[in-house]
């Protein structure tokens, strides 16, 4: 007899797609202070597929203090940082999980593998909270978290965030100042929405709270 309690199989979170127009390939080489990705989703939304990033690091002489870490922020919890260290195979959901890369102090390689899925459903895209999301702000974050609808909100969740590594990344740089001036735009537009408004703020506060109750999980 089965051990196993007869519980429903569980859904997959993602379908991927088969053949070879269904995955992208980089290979990624960062001169010294070129490593940095400003705070991002793989998959922004409509038109990509791109379901599950994969990232192999190729640094076999990396060490503490060189920078290019890869910083991933689940939303509202506590982020993680995953040092780029030689061999090691990051992989993600990449509609899902806000990332950045922080500055690089020396050369830096990796190759990542995009593949692509059935993501991007309505659901995904369309933020449809129940007008009780405010009631119970842990179970609408809980829900935030497992879902891409997670970007319609992140900015203006992570607004200093956001703010902070398009500085460390592109500060000095052309086109900086318009991505500054965009991000502030992103921001002046959600916050004319008054409901809206009201539940970044309690999703803020509720950020706050998770951050001090777990530090940055370090992956060396
Ligand atoms: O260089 C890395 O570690 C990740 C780069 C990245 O986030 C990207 O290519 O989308
Ligand atoms: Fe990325």
């Amino acid at each position: 007899m089965d051990p196993r309690p007869s519980a429903p199989p569980k859904r997959r979170p993602f379908d991927l797609y088969t053949g070879d127009r269904s995955r992208t390939v980089k290979i990624q080489h960062n001169a010294g202070r070129g490593g940095c990705f400003p705070l991002h989703y793989d998959n922004p939304g409509p038109p990509s597929s791109r379901a599950l990033t994969c990232i192999l690091y190729l640094n076999p002489d990396w060490s503490e203090g060189d920078g290019g870490e890869l910083q991933l922020i689940p939303f509202l919890r506590a982020p993680v940082r995953v040092n780029p260290r030689h061999g090691r195979l990051v992989v993600f959901l990449s509609d899902h999980v806000l990332h950045k890369v922080l500055p690089s102090e020396v050369e830096r390689f990796c190759l990542t593998i995009w593949l692509d899925g059935s993501v991007n459903s309505p659901r995904d895209t369309r933020l449809n909270l129940p007008p009780t999301a405010l009631k119970d702000i842990k179970k609408t974050a809980d829900a935030l978290h497992g879902s891409a609808s997670q970007r319609a909100l992140s900015r203006a969740v992570y607004p200093d965030e956001y703010e902070k590594s398009l500085l460390d990344c592109m500060g000095g740089v052309d086109g900086c100042a318009e991505m500054l001036e965009s991000h502030a735009a992103h921001l002046r537009a959600l916050s004319g929405n008054k409901p809206l408004k009201m539940l970044v703020d309690a999703l803020r506060k509720r950020k706050a709270e998770t951050a001090d109750a777990e530090p940055e999980m370090v992956v060396e």
